[in-house]
Formats: C-alpha cells, sequence, structure tokens
C-alpha cells in the first residue's frame, strides 16, 4: 500500500519534487513544478512489486490478496479493437442478450459498443411467410398497401406478341446503326465486329467512365484534321447531365497538319459550345503548351477547395492523348505509336502537386460511320486490314491530285487500280511474276494517310456557314452555381482571357498547305483540300 503522504507545510514551499501538496493552480507561485496529480502517477510508476530470489512476486500494490500472482501473457488482440469469439461463444452471447432485451427491468447501457447488427442478423433472414394470409382488402381492396406487380403481358399470347415487336424494332435499330440492313450473306457482318469496332468494346468505356469519373476536368482530344469526325457527342451529352461539375476543354492536337487558317476557323468555331485551345504535340517543339498549361493552373485554382485537381485526357484513338501527356510534362511518360490502340488501360501521370493528368485509351462512339471512314479515322490498324486496297479510292477522291503527286511522283491515272499498279512499279512492289502487289501499296498509302504525310483536312468554312471571321467571346461554363464566386468568375475570366489570347497566336501549318490564299478557294466538293 502507498504511503501515508506528510501533511505540507503551514508555511513556505514544499521542498520535494515528489510532494503530493504542491499546489495545480497554474497562475499561483509554483508555476514551473510538477502538479499533485502528475506527482502521483509518476509515485504509481514507482511501485514495482517485491519478488523473492526466484523471481515470485511476494508482494504488489496492485496485487490482489485472494488470487495468486498472475502475468497477462502480452498479446497483439489486446491492442485490437476486434475479437474472436467461436460459434458456441456468439449463440450463448446472442440467448443472453435476448433474455435482457425481452426482460422490461433491464436495460443495456452502452449498447453502440455492442456488434447489434451481428446479433440481430437472424431476424434479417426470417424466412418468408409464405402461407400466411392477409385479408383480400389488403391485398387488392383500395387502400392495399401491396405495390402492383408490372406485367408485361396479361397472358401467354400477348407476351409473345410483345417479344416479336421489340425484337423487329431492336433488329431494326442494329441494323440502322451498322447501315448493313442490305446485307445477306452476313459475312461483312462478321468482319465489322472483329475489326471495324475497335474503341467500343465494354472494357474500353470502362476505362472511359473511371476516368471521368476520377477527373475534374476532361479534356477532350481532337485531331485538328477532322475536328467532328474525331468529336465524341454522347460524352459531351453524358458530362452535361451527370456531370455538370465537371468542366470540360477541347484540344485541337495536331494542329501542325493542317493550314493556320483552318485551325483558326476551327477555334472559333468549336469555342461556342467549350473552351477550344490549338495543340501541337512535340516534347522539343511544341505549340499551345503554355497556354494549357495556364489553363489547368485556372481550373486548380478554381478547385482549391480540393488539395489537387484530376485532368482526364479522352478521345478518338490516335488523336494524340499520350503525345499531349509527354508534351506537358517534357518527358516520355506514357507510350505512344503511330498505330491506334497503344494506350490500353488508364494511367495516372503527376504534373505538379496539385496537378494529376490521367490517360486514357482512345474511345469510339458507335455512329454511322463506313468502315472506309474508320480506317481513315485511324481508327483501325492498317496492317490488319485484309484488302487494305478498297478504301484507296476514298483517299483519291479526298487529297488533290497535286498532293498525291508529290507525294508519289505519279502524274496521272484512271481509278484507284491503275494508282496502285502504277505506285507498285514506281516504288519496286512487286509479286511473283512480277505481278504488282497492290494491298502492301494500298496499306502504304493508308499508313501515310495516318500519320499525316499526305496533306488532307476537313475544312470548318462548311461547318461555319457564313462566318465573318470576327473572334467571339469563348464560351465558359460554370455549372456549379453554388460555387459561384469572385475567385471563380475572376478564374474563368482567365480561362477565356488565355483561349482568346492564343486565337490571335500565329499557329504552326503545314509546309505543305503554305502559299494558300484563303478559305474562299476551298468551296470544292468535299472541301477537305484548300489548294
Ligand atoms: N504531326 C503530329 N503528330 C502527332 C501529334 N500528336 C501526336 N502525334 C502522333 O500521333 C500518333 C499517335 O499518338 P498517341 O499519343 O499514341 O495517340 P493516343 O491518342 O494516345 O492513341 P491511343 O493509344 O490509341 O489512345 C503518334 O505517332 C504521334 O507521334 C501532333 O501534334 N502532330
Amino acid at each position: 500500500m502507498a504511503k501515508k503522504e506528510k501533511p505540507s507545510r503551514v508555511s513556505g514551499k514544499p521542498k520535494h519534487s515528489l510532494d503530493v501538496n504542491r499546489s495545480n493552480s497554474k497562475g499561483g507561485g509554483d508555476e514551473e513544478g510538477r502538479s499533485a496529480a502528475t506527482v502521483r502517477r509518476l509515485k504509481m510508476y514507482n511501485s514495482r512489486p517485491k519478488r523473492d530470489r526466484k523471481g515470485k512476486i511476494l508482494k504488489h500494490d496492485l496485487q490482489s490478496k485472494e488470487l495468486p500472482s498472475t502475468r497477462i501473457e502480452p498479446d497483439r488482440r489486446w491492442f485490437g479493437n476486434t475479437r474472436i469469439v467461436n460459434q458456441k461463444e456468439l449463440e450463448f452471447f446472442m440467448e443472453e442478450l435476448q433474455n435482457r432485451l425481452s426482460s422490461n427491468y433491464n436495460v443495456i447501457l452502452k449498447e453502440r459498443k455492442l456488434p447489434m447488427s451481428l446479433l440481430n442478423d437472424h431476424q434479417k433472414q426470417a424466412r418468408a411467410h409464405l402461407l400466411d394470409t392477409e385479408p383480400f382488402q389488403d391485398a387488392f381492396g383500395p387502400k392495399r398497401k401491396r405495390k402492383r406487380p408490372k406485367l408485361l403481358a396479361l397472358d401467354y399470347e400477348s407476351l409473345v406478341k410483345t417479344a416479336d415487336g421489340s425484337q423487329g424494332a431492336f433488329e431494326q435499330k442494329v441494323a440502322a446503326n451498322t447501315g448493313e440492313i442490305n446485307e445477306e450473306d452476313g459475312l461483312r457482318d462478321l468482319v465489322r465486329h472483329t475489326m471495324f469496332e475497335k474503341g467500343q468494346s465494354k472494357r474500353i468505356w470502362g476505362e472511359l467512365y473511371k476516368v471521368i469519373d476520377s477527373s475534374d476536368v476532361v479534356v477532350q482530344v481532337l485531331d485538328a484534321r477532322d475536328p467532328q469526325g474525331t468529336r465524341c457527342h454522347h460524352l459531351e451529352k453524358h458530362l452535361k447531365e451527370h456531370c455538370r461539375h465537371k468542366h470540360m476543354i477541347l484540344l485541337l492536337n495536331k494542329c501542325d497538319l493542317v493550314p493556320a487558317w483552318a485551325t483558326k476557323g476551327w477555334l472559333r468555331l468549336l469555342s461556342k459550345e467549350y473552351p477550344t485551345l490549338a495543340f501541337h504535340a512535340s516534347i522539343n517543339k511544341s505549340f499551345g503548351k503554355g497556354s494549357l498549361l495556364s489553363v489547368l493552373r485556372q481550373f486548380a485554382r478554381l478547385k482549391n477547395d480540393k488539395q489537387s485537381i484530376s485532368v482526364g485526357f479522352v478521345g478518338y484513338p490516335n488523336v494524340g492523348k499520350s503525345s499531349v501527356i509527354n508534351t506537358l510534362r517534357t518527358k516520355n511518360v506514357c507510350k505512344v505509336a503511330p498505330i491506334p490502340g497503344e494506350t490500353k488501360v488508364w494511367q495516372y501521370i503527376t504534373l505538379t502537386k496539385r496537378i494529376f493528368l490521367i490517360d486514357c485509351p482512345g474511345v469510339v462512339y458507335q455512329n454511322k460511320d463506313s468502315e472506309t471512314d474508320i480506317v481513315l479515322k485511324g481508327v483501325v490498324r492498317v496492317t490488319n486490314l485484309e484488302d487494305a486496297s478498297e478504301h484507296i479510292g476514298e483517299v483519291l477522291r479526298r487529297v488533290k491530285k497535286e498532293h498525291l503527286h508529290r507525294a508519289y511522283k505519279i502524274q496521272d491515272w484512271v481509278d484507284d487500280t491503275d494508282f496502285l499498279v502504277q505506285l507498285c512499279k514506281s516504288t519496286g512492289k512487286l509479286l511473283k511474276g512480277g505481278e504488282p502487289d497492290l494491298t502492301t501499296a494500298a496499306k502504304m498509302i493508308l499508313q501515310d494517310w495516318q500519320r499525316g504525310r499526305i496533306p488532307f483536312f476537313v475544312s470548318p468554312t462548311q461547318q461555319e456557314g457564313d462566318s465573318t471571321g470576327s473572334i467571339d467571346e469563348p464560351v465558359v461554363h460554370v455549372e456549379d452555381p453554388s460555387s459561384s464566386s469572385d475567385r471563380t468568375s475572376a478564374a474563368m475570366k482567365a480561362i477565356a482571357g488565355i483561349i482568346s489570347s492564343q486565337q490571335l497566336m500565329h499557329v504552326p501549318e503545314h509546309k505543305g498547305f503554305i502559299g494558300d490564299k484563303s478559305e474562299d478557294e476551298n468551296t470544292e466538293q468535299p472541301p477537305e483540300n484548300p489548294e
């Protein structure tokens, strides 16, 4: 037992530092010394058990006199808040608890400390009362509480009729989507499914939704050669309907492959809908990097209630999403290849302490594009095509003769086969017996097309209508009105400023187009080629 403390002196301070009768008051004269509570606690640590020679405890202040001297075995479980009990113990505990609960004279204190949901589990799994009956009025009367089940049909015949009707509607819808209602053999359908549905798989869409869910800002990367063709309206609609708090910007990548006036025209046109920036992805000689970084910094400022923001890069395959991220980091952090489908899964990249970038695999929304359109948009790997020559006619139609002449040194041709034969002869792509290897030549042309070696672009004038050439104030959406404040409006103004100042900048352009006089000359059908 603890010794009886000496009473404090009547006058003067206690001398010993382990004297309990020191003052506890802070404002008193004894500010520096230990308080009475501290002294008592320290004394408790000093009370060690008295042992005999063999180590057996003879006497201990905290040891019960009745029980033999015990030591508690050290165990990890003493420090955790979980316990493992066996089924028997649990059942015993449940019974006890049930008894206590059923008695009106018992109250459970600290109920929240008990795993009540576990103890009441059996109530949830109570059997369905299949044979119980209820009064007719409760089940069918005007004051019935049950929900009426939604039946598709009342009898078997009407069910069959409904199924037939919906099957017809489904088939029509599928046919409208694939545009192949007149195909009879079904073979083309199969080819389309395996090859031309790249970027449409459930897995890829899953990756896209993961990226969207994790992003605060979504950057939709478009190919400057065909911005409308590589846009995903479905995604824009989804963001507008379900994620109004997320911001979206458009990025016209590969603007070095089109004339400057076309880039500016598209910027003007697309800025009416979303903040749009032009970009040329290149680690050493990029364009638009500064503007994009400033816009992202403004978004980070806008969301300064968050520790960091995530920026998701989404878009068609091969538009250059990974290249844009590499350009921003000035480093090869993402795999880049001139073939579509290089990015397989999403990838997180740190740009700054507050800005994270997410690379997403290329996604294609099912639309009415023909197989040739899909190939020319760069969605399909050219090496996988079985008959590449069937798409060459469209290339010859879209690209001006001068460009083809400059690229392949062929003066004139009758049709696409003639062009391919001449190309095979000039490049030596011949099979056994001197037969021209049309497929290899066609693949060569398509690869050049996908890599931007053949000058081509879709003109913005067609969409712009009677554009006056003036630069409109870019649209910057503030989706969350609750967050609008001085800070928000300042950031939004800054973003609009960055975007409109980029529209005035000198944009890089494709050498093949230099010398174009004006966009008015570009009136032919289709107007992809301005020269
Ligand atoms: N000329 C030019 N080529 C570019 C530009 N950006 C990207 N590319 C090229 O486009 C090709 C595809 O680039 P990626 O960055 O792999 O495209 P991606 O969108 O990530 O492709 P997926 O992996 O299919 O999603 C590469 O050969 C790049 O070199 C650009 O601004 N200008």
